[in-house]
């Protein structure tokens, strides 16, 4: 208890900006309980709305542990469609997805498996379902967070952030203090629960330039290429082409040969067009970038409008948990036990070869621990943070990190918990043109302007919360300014060379950033993204609910630098440690203050600038690299999309899984399945290639199982 009071302390710190939203969560969250106890009221009876409103409003004051009681056992026994307070449906939550069949630890202790799958997040209920589809085969997924199901906090969209920081839905790891960064508290949210990550991030449909996959087929993983990609990729979605009077309002262009049509992931786009998109291209083209109609075909490289992962029949989220587990579960083959932390990976030795077989897996639920029985294999999908850990806690791993640890060494394999890359940026906000018509999400901290304003959405059949993070552009560093891109090249040249010179860099890196030192010069490949974010996205301004706002973040794609995340004791529950390294290149932090640059540039353009009252964040007082320069370096933070921790490489270039052949090296039944395998950055956000990655693993599985 006093572990989680001095960690949310220490978020709340760290993350003010996330304050103003949980504000707002928390109105939002009591105007959701009082619509639905209306609602509740009104299924039984049909006096007047007013009336149980008003009666509601007084149970809640006068006695609110009643008020409570009735809502939770309603909202719990009469699942039903979801309401905004104008009455829209929002939700409309299947009887499936309520009466799932989980099991319970009873149930499947000391019972065997033929799969057993570690982590149901993005890529794990993805392989997991997959594997179902053969009913001959038993498939159990172990998840350490609780359902979260059915959960308006996950399924509503636009609360971006809301759920981060919540020990319910988030993780929020703390990562060792770095140097480069002023010493100040980092977290890493990830998600915990059904759906993992894909149930608290902000649903931003987003895939890699072609150049990017192909880079990851050449460090030694054949058959890891675009086409492949582009193969499992499509069979995870199905896209749901905008609206007719949407693509009036807002000329979108889309290339169906580069969209699925009949995956488990619902994609459209927002249909609440962000005003300020617009506005945003038309000054990035005067930048030197073109408009990309379609940035799902391989080329990324221009500025576009996103598609987001949302269900365009009810405008609600869609992920892993609805997607994929949702309507698989009814399978009798198909076990899944929530609130179930894995400690380790039970390993035996094989007779007569070095080789580990993985024969079970122990977990722990309600306070004990328990084990199943694995047949055929162990697939470990619990993210960048916690495969390595699990890895490490099996026994394989570095030595002096096992050592440390106090096991013995079951698979010497240095690459466990190395290669740790992020895309790293920071946040600038911007005041807009009252006069501009813009409503941004600040709109929604006031409830009284919430209210006003969702009846006039409902009436046109829109709303803020149908918006999504749509304006992206990704571009080479040669659009900012070309002298600068060229000096940045050689400082990159210059560092690496001097890494090797001095014997520094581990055992296949060199060939990773010779890769990154051809992208760069690559004007076909980007290194830089901005997003727009539709609101106040920083722990520096607290928004006024009567204005409107845009934080414009831009990020370094392909980062040279490189950080660790290792297990530092045996205890399951605590985190492993996490040091990401956040400019260990002099170069990844010189080139942010060229992004700073171009990003003031961009915002004195025209048309977008007009509509710009004031930058708030940090404010014109910043003028000086050194100003800059401070600014960055208290402010820059990991973008959520870290990878690496189990590349997926030869093993004697640090790789620790082999995933398109066989399994993590020195064992002949356990194999990663998550985002971090992947050796490389790539241009791209991370949750359509953690859903790729599992497509793919699962079709693996199944050919080697044959
Ligand atoms: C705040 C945020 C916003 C983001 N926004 C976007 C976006 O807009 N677009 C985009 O493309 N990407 C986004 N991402 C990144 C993307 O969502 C993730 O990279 C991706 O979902 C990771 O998938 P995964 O399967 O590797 O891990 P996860 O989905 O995190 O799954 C890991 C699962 O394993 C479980 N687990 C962990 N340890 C154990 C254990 N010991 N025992 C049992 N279970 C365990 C976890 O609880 C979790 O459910 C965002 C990430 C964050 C954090």
């Amino acid at each position: 208890m006093t572990q989680l009071v001095i960690l949310s302390s220490n978020i709340a710190k760290s993350w003010n900006w996330l304050l103003p939203n949980m504000q707002v969560r928390h109105e939002q969250f009591g105007a959701w309980i009082y619509f639905r106890f209306s609602l509740f009221s009104r299924c039984l009876s049909t006096l007047p709305q007013w009336w149980y409103e008003f009666t509601a409003c007084v149970m809640m004051i006068k006695s609110p542990g009643m008020f409570w009681k009735t809502y939770w056992s309603f909202s719990k026994r009469c699942p039903g469609p979801i309401y905004t307070e104008d009455g829209a449906q929002l939700l409309n939550i299947t009887s499936a997805i309520v009466n799932m069949p989980f099991v319970t630890s009873a149930d499947i202790f000391q019972k065997e498996f033929d799969y057993v799958v570690v982590g149901g997040g993005t890529s794990g209920l993805t392989v997991a379902s997959r594997l179902a589809e053969n009913l001959s085969v038993s498939v159990l997924v172990l998840e350490a967070g609780p359902k979260n199901l059915n959960d308006d906090l996950i399924e509503i969209p636009a609360q971006f952030g809301y759920t981060l920081g919540n020990p319910q839905y988030d993780w929020a790891f703390p990562v060792a203090k770095q140097k480069t960064t002023g010493n100040k508290d980092h977290f890493w949210f990830r998600g915990k629960g059904l759906g993992g990550t894909s149930a608290n991030n902000f649903y931003l449909w987003s895939k890699p330039p072609a150049q990017d996959v192909d880079a990851i087929e050449k460090l030694g993983n054949p058959g890891w290429n675009w086409a492949q990609y582009q193969k499992y990729s499509m069979k995870v979605e199905t896209f749901h082409p905008p609206a007719e009077e949407q693509t009036r309002a807002y000329p979108h262009t889309f290339n169906p040969a580069y969209r699925g049509t009949e995956g488990p992931v619902q994609i459209t786009i927002p249909p609440h067009a962000h005003t300020i998109d617009k506005l945003v291209q038309a000054a990035m083209l005067k930048n030197g970038l073109q408009v990309i109609d379609d940035p799902y075909g391989g080329n990324v490289t221009g500025t576009w409008i996103a598609s987001s992962n949302i269900d365009p029949k009810t405008w609600t989220r869609s992920y892993a948990a609805n997607a994929y587990l949702a309507p698989n579960i009814a399978r009798d083959n198909f076990y899944v036990l929530a609130d179930a932390l894995v400690s380790r990976i039970l390993l035996k030795d094989v007779i007569g070869s070095e080789i580990k077989m993985a024969t079970g897996v122990e977990f722990i639920h309600n306070s004990r621990k328990y084990t199943v029985k694995v047949r055929k294999e162990v697939i470990l999908s619990a993210g960048t943070v916690k495969s390595p850990q699990i890895l490490e806690m099996s026994g394989i791993g570095r030595p002096e990190v096992l050592h440390k640890l106090g096991i013995e060494t079951q698979v010497d394999l240095p690459g466990v918990g190395e290669n740790v890359q992020e895309h790293v940026g920071f946040d600038m906000v911007y005041e807009l043109d009252p006069n501009g018509g813009h409503e941004t999400l600040a709109l929604l901290a006031d409830p009284v302007i919430r209210r006003l304003r969702s009846v006039v959405y409902s009436a046109q059949g829109k709303g803020l919360n149908r918006l999504g993070l749509t304006s992206v552009s990704c571009f080479p560093h040669s659009i900012m300014e070309e002298n600068q891109a060229r000096a940045h090249l050689k400082q990159v040249e210059a560092e690496v060379q001097e890494r090797c010179k001095a014997g520094d860099l581990p055992a296949g890196l060199l060939d990773q950033l010779k890769h990154q030192i051809t992208a760069l010069k690559d004007e076909a490949i980007p290194d830089c993204e901005i997003i727009i974010f539709p609101g106040v996205f920083s722990q520096n301004v607290k928004p006024d609910p009567a204005k409107s706002y845009i934080t414009v973040a831009p990020f370094q794609n392909h980062p040279l630098s490189r950080g660790t995340i290792h297990a530092e004791t045996m205890d399951p529950f605590a985190p492993p440690k996490i040091d990401p390294n956040y400019f260990e290149y002099r170069s990844d932090f010189n080139i942010q203050i060229q992004y700073f640059k171009f990003v003031r540039q961009l915002c004195d353009t025209e048309p977008l600038k007009s509509d710009i009252v004031q930058e708030l964040d940090p404010g014109l007082g910043c003028k000086s690299d050194a100003d800059i320069e401070d600014f960055i370096r208290n402010n820059a933070f990991g973008i959520f999309h870290a990878i690496g921790s189990c590349s997926m490489l030869p093993r004697e270039k640090q790789g620790s899984d082999y995933l398109l052949h066989r399994q993590v090296y020195g064992t002949s039944n356990l194999r990663v399945a998550d985002i971090s395998i992947l050796p490389i950055h790539i241009a791209a956000h991370t949750q359509a290639t953690a859903y790729m990655i599992g497509e793919k693993a699962a079709d693996l599985i199944k050919a080697d199982a044959e």
